[in-house]
C-alpha cells in the first residue's frame, strides 16, 4: 500500500486514489517535514516547488504527478537523478485558457470599438494552447500570426517580425529559463501603440517592471493572469492593466478534474494497473448544454459561459476587502469550458457551422 501526499485544493484525489493506500493531504504551498517523511507519491500543483530541498526531506518518494501543464516548479534534473518518476497533465487546462484568451480579445475588441476582422492577433507558443486559440480566433475572422521558433511550422515568422503588425500579442510558452524575461522594454517597444498584451503562461516571460513603464507611457494595454513574482504583485499594475486576475485562466472544472484524472492514469500505469471508468465520469452535468443563434448572439451568450471582466472584478474587490493572492485563489468561482456546450452558429436561418461539445 502507498502513501499518497496530495495538496488539498486538488479535486477527486480521494475518489480516484484511495485504491492505492492512504491519502495524506496538505494545505498551502508546502507539506510538512513529518508528511513528506512519510510519502510514496506526490501529487502538487504549479505553486509546490518540488526542488532539492522538499526532495531531501521525502526519502521514500517514488512518483511525482503535477496536475498542471506547466513543470517550470519541478527541478527535473534532480528529480530525475534521484530515479524519482515524474509527470505532469500536458493539455489539462488548454481549453480554460483559451476560453480566457478568446474572453479578453472579444471584450477588448468590443470595448475599444474595433472592428474583428481587421484585427490581428499574434500568438507566441502554438503548443496546445496556442493552437487551439489559432483554430478559435480563425473560425471568427480573426487574422493569426503564429511563432514558436522550436516548431519551426512553414507560416510561422519569428517575434520581431510578429511584434509590430499585431494588436494583440498573447503568450503561450513555457516557463524557464529559455523564455525568462522574453518580452522586455526593447521588444515591448517594437510591438504597435495601442497595442493589447496578454500574459497567461508565466509571470517570468515578462519583465514586470519594463511592462510596467510602458503602460505608464500610455504605449499600450494589458490583460494579466500571471505575474513575475507570485504570490506578490507590483500593485501598480491593479490601476495600469486593463483586467488582471490571480492566475485562474487554467481554473475551471473540466481543467481541474482533468488534471487528476491524468495523474490517475500515470499512477495505474506506474504500478502496471488499469484506469477504472473514464474521465467523462467525473465531470457534472452543464446546466445548459446546447445553444443555437447568429454568431454575434453567441458571442453575447459567450459572455455567459465565461467573462474575464466578473473575474477582474471579483480580484480586485477581494484584493480591497483584504484577502490576499492565495486566499482568493482558493475561493475561484466554480466555472465550465466552453467546450461544455455545443454551439451552432445559424445566418439567415440556415445552419452555417457547430461547435460540438468533447
Ligand atoms: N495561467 C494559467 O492558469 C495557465 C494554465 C495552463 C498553462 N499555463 C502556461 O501556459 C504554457 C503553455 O501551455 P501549452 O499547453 O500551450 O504548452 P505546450 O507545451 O503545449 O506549448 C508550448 C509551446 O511553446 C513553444 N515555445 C517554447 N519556447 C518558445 C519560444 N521561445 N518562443 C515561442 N514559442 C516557444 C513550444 O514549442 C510549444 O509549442 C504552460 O507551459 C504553462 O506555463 C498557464
Ligand atoms: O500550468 C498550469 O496548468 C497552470 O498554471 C495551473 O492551472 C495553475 O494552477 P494551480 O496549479 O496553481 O492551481
Amino acid at each position: 500500500m502507498l502513501t499518497i501526499l496530495a495538496d488539498g485544493l486538488m479535486p477527486l484525489v480521494d475518489e480516484l486514489f484511495l485504491e492505492f493506500g492512504t491519502i495524506l493531504r496538505f494545505d498551502g504551498r508546502m507539506p510538512s517535514p513529518e508528511q513528506l517523511a512519510q510519502a510514496d507519491v506526490l501529487l502538487v500543483r504549479s505553486v509546490t516547488q518540488v526542488d532539492a530541498a522538499l526532495l531531501a526531506q521525502a526519502p521514500k518518494l517514488r512518483f511525482i504527478g503535477s496536475a498542471t501543464i506547466g513543470t517550470d516548479h519541478l527541478d527535473i534534473k534532480t528529480i530525475e537523478e534521484k530515479g524519482i518518476f515524474w509527470t505532469a497533465a500536458p493539455g489539462c487546462n488548454a481549453d480554460a485558457v483559451a476560453d480566457y484568451v478568446l474572453s479578453a480579445v472579444l471584450n477588448w475588441q468590443t470595448m475599444t470599438g474595433r472592428d474583428l476582422p481587421a484585427l490581428t492577433v499574434g500568438i507566441v507558443g502554438v503548443g496546445n494552447i496556442g493552437s487551439r486559440l489559432s483554430r478559435r480566433l480563425n473560425a471568427l475572422g480573426v487574422k493569426v500570426l503564429c511563432c514558436d521558433p522550436p516548431k519551426a511550422e512553414p507560416g510561422f515568422i519569428s517575434l520581431a517580425q510578429m511584434l509590430p503588425q499585431v494588436d494583440v500579442l498573447t503568450l503561450h510558452v513555457p516557463g524557464g529559463s529559455a523564455t525568462h524575461k522574453m518580452l522586455g522594454a526593447d521588444t515591448l517597444a517594437a510591438m504597435k501603440n495601442g497595442a493589447l498584451l496578454i500574459n497567461s503562461c508565466r509571470g517570468s516571460v515578462v519583465d514586470n517592471a519594463a511592462l510596467v513603464s510602458w503602460l505608464e507611457a500610455g504605449r499600450g494595454e494589458a490583460v494579466l493572469d500571471v505575474y513575475e513574482t507570485e504570490p506578490d504583485f507590483d500593485t501598480r499594475l491593479l490601476g495600469l492593466a486593463r483586467w488582471l486576475t490571480p492566475h485562474i485562466a487554467g481554473h475551471s472544472i473540466e481543467g481541474k478534474r482533468r488534471g487528476t484524472w491524468m495523474l490517475y492514469e500515470a499512477l495505474c500505469r506506474h504500478q502496471g494497473l488499469s484506469p477504472s471508468g473514464h474521465f467523462g465520469n467525473w465531470l457534472p452535468a452543464p446546466a445548459v448544454t446546447h445553444v443555437t443563434g447568429t454568431l454575434a448572439e453567441v458571442r453575447r451568450l459567450g459572455n455567459l459561459v465565461y467573462d474575464i471582466r466578473d473575474d477582474d472584478a471579483w480580484f480586485r474587490q477581494g484584493l480591497l476587502a483584504g484577502k490576499t493572492f492565495d486566499v482568493l485563489r482558493r475561493s475561484y468561482p466554480k466555472r465550465r469550458e466552453w467546450g461544455s456546450l455545443d454551439t451552432t452558429f445559424v445566418e439567415d436561418g440556415a445552419k452555417v457551422w457547430a461547435l460540438a461539445s468533447h
